[in-house]
C-alpha cells in the first residue's frame, strides 16, 4: 500500500474494498458512517465508536450498516498537537489493517485546504452513491444513508457561536444526520439544546463502558515517556515510536498552536497525568 505521503489527489482513489455492495435484508436502508476528526493519534475509543455504533444501529434503527470511514483532518486544520496529515493517514491506516468493514479514506487529509465536514460528507456520498450507485438489494438499487459518527464533544460545539457555519449545520443534520457517542465531561443534553429542529436525525449512543481516552491523554503520556500501550493499536504504537512522534511539542507537528476553534494544551501538560482533562470542548 502506497503510504499518504507518496499519494497525491491526482492518484486517490475511493476505498471501496471493504464497502459491503449487498444489503441482506432489504427493508433496510444501508448506512455509511463517516468519522471525521484529528485522530493524533487514533486511539481504541476511536474504533470502539464504530462498534458501539454498529451495535446501535443494528438494534434500534432500520438501518444496515455497510461500511465505514475515518476521515482525518488535514495540515491546515491546525490544531494543537496535530502531527503531519502523512502520519495520522498512516496510524488510522495500521489501526483499520484488521478491520473487515472499516476503511481509511485519505481525501480530506489530501487537501492542502481545510474542507468543512459538510464537503467531506458530500464527497462520500457523491463517491458512494454517485459513483458506485449505492448497494444492491435483490430488489434493486439503494442509495447508501451517509451519517456523520462523532463524540458528544464535536456536536456540542456546534451549539458554540463561531465554530460552525450555521447553513452548515443544517445542511449536515438534515441531509446526513449524526451518531453521537456520549462523553465523559459534555452534557449531552446540553450538547443538543439547541439542536432540536434536526433531533430526529441525531442518534444517541450510550456508552456502556465507559472509556474515556483521548488522544491528549495519548500525547502527554508519550511527552512524559510514560506507556501508550492498550490505549492504541500496537502497529500504531510502533509507528510512533520509529517516527518518534510528539516527543516534544511541535516535532513533525503542523506546527501552529491554535486552529478552528481550538486552543492550546499547554496548560494540560502542566497537570499530573491522572488530571489530564479530557479531550474536544472539555480540554482538546
Ligand atoms: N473518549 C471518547 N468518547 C467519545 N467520543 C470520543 C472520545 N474520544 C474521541 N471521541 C470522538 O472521536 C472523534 C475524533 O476525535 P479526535 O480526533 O478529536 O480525538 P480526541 O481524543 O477528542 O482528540 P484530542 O484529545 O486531540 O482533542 C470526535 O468526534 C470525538 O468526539
Ligand atoms: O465544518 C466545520 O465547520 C467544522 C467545524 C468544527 C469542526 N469540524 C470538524 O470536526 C472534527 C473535529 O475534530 P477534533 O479533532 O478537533 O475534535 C474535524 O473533523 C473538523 O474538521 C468541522
Amino acid at each position: 500500500m502506497a503510504t499518504q505521503s507518496e499519494l497525491t489527489l491526482a492518484d486517490y482513489t475511493f476505498p471501496a474494498a471493504r464497502l459491503r455492495r449487498r444489503i441482506s435484508t432489504p427493508a433496510r436502508t444501508p448506512l455509511v458512517l463517516i468519522a471525521c476528526g484529528s485522530f493524533s493519534p487514533i486511539t481504541f475509543l476511536h474504533l470502539r465508536m464504530f462498534e458501539m455504533a454498529a451495535d446501535y444501529a443494528r438494534f434500534n434503527t432500520q438501518f444496515e450498516v455497510v461500511g465505514a470511514y475515518l476521515s482525518c483532518v488535514g495540515d491546515a486544520y491546525k490544531k494543537t498537537g496535530l502531527v503531519k496529515a502523512e502520519h495520522r493517514v498512516n496510524m488510522c491506516s495500521l489501526a483499520v489493517a484488521q478491520s473487515s468493514w472499516i476503511s481509511m479514506d485519505p481525501w480530506e487529509a489530501l487537501h492542502a485546504e481545510y474542507l468543512e465536514t459538510a464537503k467531506v460528507l458530500d464527497h462520500f456520498n457523491y463517491e458512494i452513491n454517485e459513483v458506485l450507485g449505492g448497494v444492491e438489494t435483490g430488489e434493486g438499487r439503494k442509495k447508501c444513508h451517509i451519517a456523520l459518527l462523532a463524540g458528544a464533544d464535536l456536536i456540542q460545539t456546534m451549539s458554540t457561536p463561531g465554530v460552525w457555519a450555521e447553513s452548515d449545520i443544517d445542511y449536515i443534520l438534515k441531509n446526513f444526520g449524526a451518531f453521537i457517542v456520549e462523553r465523559t465531561g459534555t452534557d449531552i443534553d446540553e450538547a443538543l439544546s439547541t439542536l432540536q429542529p434536526w433531533k430526529s436525525n441525531i442518534w444517541v449512543i450510550q456508552q456502556l463502558v465507559q472509556n474515556d481516552i483521548s488522544s491528549t491523554k495519548v500525547r502527554l503520556f508519550l511527552r512524559r515517556d510514560m506507556s501508550i500501550r492498550y490505549l492504541v493499536p500496537e502497529p500504531v504504537v510502533q509507528y510512533i515510536e520509529e517516527h518518534e512522534l510528539y516527543d516534544d511539542d511541535g516535532a513533525a507537528s503542523t506546527g501552529s498552536r491554535s486552529g478552528k476553534g481550538k486552543g492550546a494544551e499547554g496548560g494540560q501538560e502542566a497537570k499530573p497525568a491522572g488530571e489530564a482533562g479530557s479531550s474536544g470542548s472539555g480540554g482538546g
